[in-house]
């Protein structure tokens, strides 16, 4: 028997299904500044003109801190984070998610909120290190970000799932280092299948938008299946 797929009320806790929870207020303020840091060092070393010497010393401060680290205690890799929003809603993603994990400095990162129009809305700054064209985004990570925008839509209805068909429009050159606004949110649900929207704007113009269906976790007592 086939059922639609219902908003339910709670999230799945991870913990139930093996997987370590931290939550966001746990996430050291150092911890949160070394990866602004990182971040802020990865676009300096992508466009360096530095010399021999400079770049030497650089490396090996670079090092001396890589060992620093290197062999402390580690979350592993599928550790979530725990956000708890001021109404008392909680929400998860994964601690090192590609386009929003809080300490991947890979990550832009992307921070979405609860728009009052309904959806999420989130503004988002992209610098040369995620360039493709001269000056412009790389289409890949403009996928990548409505990837997050699309399933993050569904997971603030209740319904986490995986992307199982995306489909993306690039409507005009996105510009680097600039704002840019993106905004997602569910359109309509049959059974598993979550049916997301989701736009990325400068300048109030879409440049990018995209659809998905995200098919909602099939876990064991939810009824979703
Ligand atoms: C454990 C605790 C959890 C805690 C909660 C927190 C969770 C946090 C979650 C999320 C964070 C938010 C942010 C994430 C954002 C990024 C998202 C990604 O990057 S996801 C990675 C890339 N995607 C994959 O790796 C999927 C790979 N594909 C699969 O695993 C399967 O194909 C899957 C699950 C998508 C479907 O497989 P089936 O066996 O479960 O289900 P079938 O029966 O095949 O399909 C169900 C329905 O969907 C349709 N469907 C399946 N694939 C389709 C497709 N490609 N296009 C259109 N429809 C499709 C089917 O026709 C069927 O529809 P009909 O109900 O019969 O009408």
């Amino acid at each position: 028997m086939t059922v639609d797929a219902d908003p339910v009320a709670e999230l799945p806790d991870p913990r139930d299904y093996g997987l370590a929870v931290v939550g966001e207020e746990e996430i050291p303020a150092e911890l949160t500044s070394l990866v602004a840091e990182v971040r802020s060092l990865v676009d300096a070393v992508a466009r360096t003109r530095a010399g021999a010497e400079e770049l030497s010393a650089a490396r090996a401060a670079v090092a001396a801190a890589a060992a620093q680290l290197g062999d402390g205690p580690r979350h592993d890799v599928g550790t979530m984070v725990r956000r708890t929003w001021d109404d008392g809603r909680v929400e998860y993603g994964t601690l090192t998610n590609a386009v929003s994990g809080p300490t991947n400095a890979a990550a832009p990162p992307l921070r979405l909120e609860t728009a009052p129009e309904g959806g999420l809305r989130a503004q988002v700054r992209l610098n040369g290190t995620y360039q493709g064209p001269p000056g412009l985004v790389h289409g890949g990570w403009l996928a990548a970000l409505l990837d997050q925008a699309l399933g993050a839509a569904a997971v603030a209805e209740g319904m986490p799932g995986l992307t199982a068909n995306l489909d993306v429009d690039y409507r005009r050159p996105t510009p680097l280092n600039t704002p840019l606004e993106i905004t997602s949110r569910v359109t309509g649900t049959e059974r598993r299948k979550v049916s997301v929207a989701a736009e990325i704007r400068h300048d109030g113009e879409v440049t990018a938008e995209g659809t998905a269906i995200m098919v909602r976790l099939n876990l064991p007592g939810d009824g979703g299946a």
